[in-house]
């Protein structure tokens, strides 16, 4: 239904001088959906995910988001309406407590970030602290409250950005390559964490590993060289031909 429609892109194109990094991308996203984004190295996944967050505005084409035209909405707009991305390096501000780093979020999307004059103790953002705790006891990541995020392990440092990239209550969540350098353990929490999200949460994730994007979403999009060359279940795409031949290799798809 054209109301349950949150993300629509129709011929969107992106150039670099003469290179042509996306042509003419289409893809209807519905909301709820659990979107997986693959292609080999440079086939224009993280610059779809710009056009999309608003960090890069397409050469042609357009981007609709609930039905309006956002080609050209500045990236923090977008986010207030419910766009928010993660990048594949992390975001946090190492010297500070994990519920510094989630303090600060938050005090930004309650736009009291302006307010630099007034202290930030528990007792002037009594509101604040208490959301600060309460994602972190929900997430099951409370104990690590008042550590350091650079004292943590990398995963964990992932899980708290993950935290803080919902803490805002996204509706489109585009996670770019939320796994990558994680162990096996990590790579399991992770996902988990993921798949707890509520259901109404649209999540779009370009992910290398595909055992990890086959198992844990409900349609695959693929890029290669800027075009999409498929867009189906991870079943229809495992036996897609030209996936297999063009992205990667017959055995590992065999086996996702
Ligand atoms: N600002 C830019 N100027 C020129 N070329 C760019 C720019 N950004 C990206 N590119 C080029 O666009 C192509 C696609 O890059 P992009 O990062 O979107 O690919 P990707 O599919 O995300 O790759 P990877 O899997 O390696 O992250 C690459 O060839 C890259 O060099």
């Amino acid at each position: 239904m054209e109301k349950d429609k949150i993300l629509s892109l129709k011929g969107l194109s992106k150039h670099f001088g003469g290179i042509k990094v996306i042509e003419h991308v289409s893809l209807d996203v519905t909301a709820g959906e659990r979107v997986g984004l693959i292609g080999p190295n440079g086939a224009g996944k993280s610059t779809l995910f710009n056009m999309i967050a608003g960090d890069l505005e397409p050469s042609g084409g357009t981007i609709h988001y609930y039905g309006d035209r956002i080609n050209s909405m500045p990236n923090y707009k977008r986010t207030q309406k419910g766009i928010v991305r993660t990048f594949q390096k992390n975001n946090l501000m190492m010297g500070l407590t994990v519920r510094e780093n989630i303090l600060l979020v938050l005090q930004r999307i309650n736009q009291k970030h302006t307010q630099w004059w007034k202290q930030a103790t528990p007792g002037n953002y009594q509101l604040l602290f208490e959301h600060a705790g309460s994602l972190l006891h929900e997430w099951g990541l409370e104990e690590y409250s008042q550590t350091k995020v650079k004292d943590l392990s990398y995963g964990v440092q992932r899980q708290i950005e993950m935290i803080m990239a919902i803490a805002g209550n996204p509706k489109l969540l585009l996670l770019d390559e939320p796994t990558a350098g994680m162990s096996q353990v990590e790579t399991d929490q992770i996902i988990s964490l993921i798949n707890k999200l509520p259901v109404e949460v649209t999540i779009m994730m370009i992910e290398h590993d595909v055992d990890v994007l086959f198992g844990n979403t409900d349609r695959v999009i693929v890029l290669h060289a800027g075009t999409l060359i498929a867009d189906g279940s991870p079943e229809q795409v495992r036996e897609n031909p030209e996936v297999k031949e063009i992205y990667m290799g017959k055995e590992v798809i065999a086996n996702a």
